[in-house]
């Protein structure tokens, strides 16, 4: 089985980048979300990107957030994919992948095979389906560090390309991926020393693991 790719979300910091860079993670994600500990202003997300460029790929992650707000950060990280971590609808999400001109990812939370059913109805809306974790009501729909039963999404066989987010670590990534046959695994709070604060060795460890180096 191929290694899957592998996105750390959540940076912030040139450090916590820079980490990112010497793991050959494929994917760094920029949180544009005031909520959340991850959050990054346009001036800070430009000179990251800046930093990135030419070493990892740029997905903005944002919560049903409107055009404008997409549109400067767009401009200001230079972004290779949209990932959309709300309620964003089929129409809302084909809607953004036509106006930007980019790949769009939209996480789905699950807690039955239902919730994993609803990924069809994204085929040709969007690119990939991000299958993640269902927060607790009132808490970030996203980036909690919690997971969900693998056997729902194992080997799934769908429409569009996946990838498998929520509670992974650099201790459960190996296992995850062997579980699911995910091509793609993310992470954020599981490579943290604290809430928005990523931790190098950890990065380094779950790519590694990630790999099955
Ligand atoms: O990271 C956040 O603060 C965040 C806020 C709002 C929506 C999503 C958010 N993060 C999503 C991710 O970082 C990942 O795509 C995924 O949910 C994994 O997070 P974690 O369980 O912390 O590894």
């Amino acid at each position: 089985m191929a290694a899957p790719l592998i996105k750390i979300c959540g940076i912030n910091d040139p450090a916590a980048l820079d980490a990112v860079i010497r793991a050959r993670a494929d994917y760094a994600g920029f949180v544009f979300f005031a909520p959340s500990p991850r959050n990054l202003s346009p001036a800070t997300a430009a000179a990251l990107a800046a930093r990135a460029q030419g070493h990892v790929r740029k997905v903005g992650l944002f919560v049903d957030a409107d055009d404008a707000v997409i549109a400067d950060a767009v401009a200001a990280a230079r972004l290779d994919a949209l990932q959309l971590h709300g309620g964003e609808s089929p129409e809302r999400a084909a809607h953004l992948k036509a106006r930007f001109d980019l790949p769009v990812w939209k996480a789905l939370p699950v807690t039955s095979p239902a919730d994993v059913a609803q990924a069809g109805a994204y085929a040709g809306a969007a690119d990939l389906v991000l299958f993640d974790a269902k927060t607790p009501k009132g808490t970030l729909p996203g980036g909690m560090g919690l997971s969900f039963d693998w056997s729902l999404v194992a080997h799934w066989q769908g429409p569009l390309a996946w990838g498998l987010a929520g509670g992974l670590t650099p201790e459960n990534v190996a296992e995850a991926a062997r579980l699911t046959g995910a091509p793609l695994v993310d992470t954020s709070s599981g490579v943290e020393s604290a809430p928005g604060v990523k931790d190098a060795g950890r990065i380094a460890a779950f790519c590694a693991a990630a790999r099955g180096a």
